[in-house]
């Protein structure tokens, strides 16, 4: 980029806060209008200065799976380009997809492996518009010097508010006597149907889904307990217990809130059904790995469980339509599906209009202030690193963001670099092989700028550089 883009790009800044208009060019003295508005002009010079990137072209930002349209007005307000898709993209798309763009946003369906991520040139950060992380290689995206941020609660309230629903449905075998109805049985029974009053809720995963289930059930008058394998402070009465045995053999219901991880595959499997209380029931809302669904089958078939939700699977279809979900997804669909007392559901724990649109917020503001800023504050695989903004009176100076490999020496090699320049404020952080250094730098000339990038790109452990203006 030439000096004189870089001064084009700064006049066009300039005039899009309407601080060049001169009030002295229709008269001689100033209005009293203009003297009114003097203090808020003379606020403006410590006003946010709106960044912009040196190093890559206009931002685009891939959005899938029908990212909440907060989400969209927040990037075209920056003046990003948003590309949007319902549905996840397969595989070979989203590679040829993911080869120019920017930020991606994704929820839980599309996997963003190292095979995908390889072929990602100008990619600087990943926006989970949910929870998990699962679906993403952390590790590699983190190598790669990729960002990646989720919304670690905005729909927690949603994914517990449904387990009740799903523990009273159980309890009182709605769902069957419901498709019976629908299919014109009147079937008018009170046996195996119960209260939930006096009951024991066994949760497994006491974390930010888990205590809210804790203090709804409590609320409706069940016992609580759980398993964690760390200690939580315990809700209301609910009681931690030590071994994930005792939780099965006590609890009437069993709902699992853990995170997709090698300890939690298959964690109720053959041995915890059988630990289990005879007639109890099952539910899980976390991730499909997680429940050992051909086990969980036969203990139903035996009616050591009387009834089960489930709302993800170890395979999930693509996109909503008719006859996705069928045994070539999961060998077992078919034997599931005529299981009674069974409630399914499309992974829609997270989907209410609540909690869609405060994610598309979160998540839509911190990969732009990553985007703008720089700044890593909530990435889940990344130094949470940032400096606090750019007064818009602060000329000639530029932010250096650097990730690098976490080596002896590297700093001294960058201050080196810096050295030249007045080194207003620096930060950096590490988090295993990845560290993020984030410095203003003052007193650089626009002539200075990519000479500055074209060392730094020189260093041996660089990942990735953005200069900031
Ligand atoms: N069905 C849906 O739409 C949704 C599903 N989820 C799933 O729910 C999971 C839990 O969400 P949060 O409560 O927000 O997570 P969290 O991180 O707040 O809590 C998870 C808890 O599980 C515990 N844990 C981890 N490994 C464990 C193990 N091996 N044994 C026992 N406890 C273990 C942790 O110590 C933590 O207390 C998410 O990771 C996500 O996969 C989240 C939101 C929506
Ligand atoms: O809403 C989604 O697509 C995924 C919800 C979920 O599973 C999560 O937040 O982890």
């Amino acid at each position: 980029m030439s000096a004189l883009d870089i001064n084009n790009l700064q006049n066009s800044f300039q005039e899009a806060f309407n601080l060049s208009g001169s009030p002295g060019a229709v008269s001689t003295s100033p209005t009293q209008s203009f003297m009114n508005s003097l203090p808020q002009r003379l606020s403006a010079a410590k006003q946010q200065k709106v960044l912009k990137p040196f190093s890559t072209g206009d931002i685009k930002i891939l959005l899938l799976e029908n990212v909440n349209e907060t989400a969209i007005s927040i990037f075209k307000q920056q003046g990003y380009q948003v590309e949007f898709h319902k549905s996840s993209l397969p595989e070979e798309e989203l590679i040829e997809k993911i080869k120019d763009v920017h930020a991606i946003g994704v929820r839980s369906k599309t996997k963003l492996t190292k095979k995908v991520l390889e072929h990602a040139k100008n990619l600087v950060c990943i926006g989970c518009f949910c929870i998990g992380t699962n679906q993403v290689d952390l590790d590699f995206a983190a190598n790669k010097g990729i960002a990646v941020f989720n919304s670690p609660f905005s729909n927690s309230r949603s994914v517990a508010e449904l387990l009740i629903a799903q523990v009273i449905t159980l309890a009182r075998q709605v769902g069957d006597r419901s498709i019976e109805l629908h299919t014109g049985t009147w079937n008018k029974v009170s046996a195996r149907c119960w209260e939930v009053r006096g009951k024991t809720l066994g949760i497994i995963g006491y974390g930010h889904i888990g205590s809210q289930v804790s203090v709804l059930a409590e609320a409706m008058g069940m016992h609580v307990i759980y398993y964690d394998i760390v200690t939580v402070m315990a809700l209301g009465t609910s009681k931690q217990v030590p071994t994930l045995d005792e939780l099965l053999n006590k609890a009437d219901f069993v709902t699992l809130h853990v995170p997709e991880t090698p300890e939690t595959k298959n964690m109720l499997s053959a041995p915890q059904f059988a630990a289990m209380k005879d007639g109890a029931y099952v539910i899980n809302l976390s991730r499909g790995t997680v429940v050992d669904i051909p086990s969980l089958i036969q203990a139903m078939k035996v009616n050591k469980i009387a009834g089960a939700a489930i709302d993800v699977y170890p395979n999930e279809p693509a996109k909503n339509g008719a006859g996705s979900f069928n045994d070539d997804l999961n060998k077992w669909t078919s034997e599931l599906v005529s299981l009674p007392n069974i409630i399914l559901t499309p992974h829609i724990g997270g989907s209410t209009e609540e909690a869609q649109s405060a994610i598309g917020i979160e998540v839509g503001n911190a990969l732009t202030k990553y985007i703008n800023e720089g700044n890593s504050v909530g990435s889940v695989n990344f130094p949470e690193v940032s400096l606090r903004s750019l007064d818009l009176d602060q000329e000639n100076t530029v932010r250096v963001l650097y990730i690098h490999q976490n080596v002896p020496g590297v700093l001294k090699t960058v201050n080196n670099i810096l050295s030249n320049h007045n080194i207003e404020k620096q930060f950096s952080d590490s988090n295993g092989d990845i560290a993020y250094l984030m410095a203003d730098i003052s007193q650089v000339n626009q002539s200075d700028i990519k000479n500055i990038y074209d060392e730094l790109n020189q260093t041996s452990s660089k990942i990735s550089i953005r200069l900031l203006y």
